[in-house]
């Protein structure tokens, strides 16, 4: 039977590609979206993901996850990080690139952290993911962020040129996964 997992997130595309990686590679979950748009805290990447986690968890009134992801340029001392998403909304493709320029790097670390928390009270543990590559001029489809600006390192593709299975194949989020999976298989099944 396959374990039901209660994933809550206002981002469709985070949970499309959530979906095909648990049903192409880790066989054995089933996602159950709640669409709640939790507040964000500010802090690192580990503390912002922790608190929307156990909101989520007293919102839901059981166990879930949460996912948060960060882009982090090496130029930048890892920022933008957890604050992505308003850096893209507010200066997009272009903004994103010209703030690299004059500086002598343009590597970027794309970072996802799941958070599950096994219901209300109770303290998230954190899985992370984490592709390394650079900050290029937008390439492919722009449907999902920040994809057309990413290139993963030692590729000539950016993740809105690659299909589906070869971004699931490399990417942060399916690292993040890979690892948030291990741990749950080893869960007994009540749990
Ligand atoms: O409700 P939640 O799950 O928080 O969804 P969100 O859209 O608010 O997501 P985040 O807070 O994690 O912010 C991450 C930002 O990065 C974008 N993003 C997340 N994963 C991405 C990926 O794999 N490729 C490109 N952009 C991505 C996403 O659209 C947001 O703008
Ligand atoms: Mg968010």
């Amino acid at each position: 039977m396959p374990r039901t997992l209660v994933f809550v997130t206002g981002n469709p595309n985070k949970l499309r590609e959530t979906r095909h990686i648990l049903s192409s590679g880790l066989e054995g979950f089933e996602l159950e979206s709640r669409d709640l748009d939790i507040p964000e805290l500010q802090g690192t990447t580990a503390d912002v993901s922790r608190e929307k986690c156990r909101r989520a968890a007293e919102l839901v009134g059981g166990p879930c996850i949460t996912e948060d992801t960060a882009l982090c340029f090496e130029a930048l001392g890892g920022l933008p990080g957890p604050y992505i998403k308003w850096f893209f909304k507010s200066i997009g493709h272009d903004g994103l690139n010209k703030m690299l320029d004059g500086f002598s790097t343009r590597a970027a670390t794309a970072l996802c952290t799941f958070a599950y928390s096994a219901g209300p009270g109770t303290e998230p543990l954190l899985f992370e993911g984490r592709t390394e590559g650079e900050i290029v001029a937008a390439r492919g489809d722009g449907k999902f962020g920040w994809d057309p600006i990413f290139q993963p390192a030692g590729k000539d593709k950016t993740y809105a040129e690659m299909t589906p299975e070869e971004k699931d194949g490399l990417s942060h989020r399916y690292r993040a996964l890979d690892k948030l999976c291990e741990y749950l298989k080893a869960l007994p099944e009540n749990d």
